[in-house]
């Protein structure tokens, strides 16, 4: 990948507004970290509203993290208005594998044809139908693990798929990539993985899918690398997260971006 630095540049030049619904742990994490990318983010998840309001977007994401049945109403409504005007939409399946509930309503949102899946390696091997349960939101295998279910789970779903940890996998079921920028301190810091989904929609507005996920997750990975230089602990690496977020211009993500064919 030449230059993944222009999808940051183009992204920041659009401010896309993104719609989220997500958790109520995620939920001032997510806005931050999207103000702090260049993105506009809103929070919205009323049934009433939610489908209208996914039609005003550039992206939306949506995360199951704290789902509840009017959450999921309004989940299907919005996916149904970006995937009818081709807005691109993000799907985060915390704790997919965990519960009957989840797992019925993460093959409902799959079947509304989410531009891009992305989460844990047990979240997406239970997305592609494997008995993975993880450890509540977070993940109890291996990305290596999870790789060939990661491209099944493309090709049945038309998605790009993200499988994300200590190197991330993306594939569209026929091309494949490794990000292998991030830092060891992230996973202790909840909701970087639902802020990471909200980040990856923000990229994929107006901008090519495949590359514009992996430019997403190089960009995150990289202000992890900056803050985790920095930090004390988990409370300092959230607020260094933040500025390196800002920090990172274009320049610096084609240079410091880690990324390998697969
Ligand atoms: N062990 C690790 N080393 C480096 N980066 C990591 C590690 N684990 C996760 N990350 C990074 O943290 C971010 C969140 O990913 P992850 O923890 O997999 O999501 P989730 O929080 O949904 O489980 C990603 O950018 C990922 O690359
Ligand atoms: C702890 C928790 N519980 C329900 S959602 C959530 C946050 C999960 O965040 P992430 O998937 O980014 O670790
Ligand atoms: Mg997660």
């Amino acid at each position: 990948m030449e230059d993944p630095g222009q999808y940051l540049a183009t992204m920041r030049k659009t401010a896309p507004l993104v719609h989220n619904i997500t958790n109520y742990v995620a939920m001032n994490v997510m806005a931050n970290v999207l103000l702090a990318s260049g993105a506009s983010p809103a929070m919205v998840h009323a049934r009433e509203e939610a489908a209208e309001f996914a039609g005003l977007a550039q992206a939306l994401s949506i995360n199951i993290g704290t789902v509840s049945p009017p959450w999921a109403e309004a989940m299907e409504a919005a996916a149904t208005v970006a995937r009818a005007r081709d807005i691109p939409w993000v799907l985060d399946p915390v704790a997919v594998g965990a519960t009957d509930y989840r797992r019925a309503l993460g093959a409902r949102l799959v079947e509304l044809r989410p531009t891009v899946i992305r989460g844990n390696a047990s979240e997406i091997l239970a997305l592609a139908g494997e008995a993975a349960a993880g450890k509540g939101a977070d993940s109890t295998e291996s990305v290596e693990t999870a790789e060939d279910a990661a491209r099944a789970l493309a090709r049945h779903s038309g998605a790009v798929v993200a499988v994300t940890g200590a190197v991330d996998f993306v594939t569209d079921g026929t091309q494949a990539a490794r990000v292998a920028n991030g830092h060891a301190m992230m996973p202790r810091v909840t909701a970087l993985g639902c802020s990471l989904t909200g980040v990856v929609a923000a990229f994929l507005a107006d901008q090519p899918q495949f590359e514009a996920v992996i430019a997403a997750l190089a960009y995150f990975g990289l202000a992890g690398e900056r803050a985790g230089a920095s930090a004390q602990g988990p409370g300092s690496f959230q607020v260094a997260f933040l500025d390196a977020l800002h920090a990172i211009d274009a320049e610096a993500l084609t240079a410091g971006a880690r990324i390998e064919p697969a």
